[in-house]
């Protein structure tokens, strides 16, 4: 049996003299696609930003692919998307990954394979800051993929998206599991969990399930993954 791809142990972590997690328990599988789903502010970024090593933890531990989170070892194989745009505006797509590219040390080829990942072939030339929000966001994702990392850690990447957009990502989300990259992928829309291979489903700053859609849906004997939540977070789970 493989070992997960992240360990998370007992994580405390208080912002702003409040603890917004409360001792989190968790694993993620390597290949799959993992879901963090929950309201806004139940601590979702805050739990990704600990698993990227960027966040100060008051206790317990958090580890990736083996070391302790936020180790140099990991910089290549640990990709973080934020739900700030990290690319530059003033570059024209196409030069912002040639530039993460050079970063990363990887060819041109890359360029050419993440563009057409994220289906921005036809606005390689364009400048960043004339794109719309939803293309902003899929540079920012592709400059995230350039490094073709072990661990993908995506904060809110379908936010703001059309419908059409949103399930291509997904689907990208899935094809990259396949081939054997572990995504974690946050969000507060409650029917993308469908589209995971497993949910973790926060609720402030706790973990209430951790199970496929599927396996929530039964436990809790309801049809969709919102009242699976409200029967979750009304039963008091812990
Ligand atoms: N910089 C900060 N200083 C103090 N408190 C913060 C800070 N950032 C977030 N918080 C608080 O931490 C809690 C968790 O926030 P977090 O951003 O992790 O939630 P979230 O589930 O990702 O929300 P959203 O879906 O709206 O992005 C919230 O109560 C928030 O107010």
């Amino acid at each position: 049996m493989t070992t997960p791809a992240v360990e998370v142990s007992g994580l405390v972590v208080e912002r702003g003299g409040r603890t917004v997690l409360d001792g989190l328990d968790l694993e993620i599988l390597r290949g799959r696609v993992t879901g963090l789903l929950g309201p806004s502010g139940c601590g979702k970024s805050t739990l990704i930003r600990a698993i990227a090593g960027v966040q100060v933890v008051r206790s317990g531990s958090v580890t990736v692919l083996g070391e302790p989170a936020g180790s140099a070892v990991n910089r290549r194989r640990v990709a973080y998307m934020t739900q700030a745009s990290s690319v530059y505006p003033d570059l024209t797509v196409e030069q912002n990954l040639s530039y993460f590219a050079r970063l990363s040390a990887v060819g041109r080829d890359r360029v050419e394979a993440v563009l057409s990942a994220v289906d921005l072939g036809a606005q390689r030339g364009s400048l960043t800051r004339e794109l719309s929000g939803g293309q902003r966001a899929r540079v920012s994702l592709a400059a995230a993929l350039i490094a073709e990392p072990e661990v993908c850690l995506l904060d809110e990447p379908t936010v703001g998206l059309d419908p059409v957009l949103r399930r291509d990502l997904w689907r990208l989300f899935g094809g990259l599991a396949e081939s054997g990259v572990t995504l974690l992928v946050s969000s507060h829309v409650m029917d993308e969990a469908d589209r995971c291979d497993v949910v973790l489903l926060m609720r402030e700053g706790r973990m209430i399930a951790q199970d496929s859609p599927a396996g929530l849906r039964a436990a809790t004997g309801t049809a969709d993954i919102e009242s699976a939540f409200l029967a979750l977070a009304e039963g008091g789970a812990a």
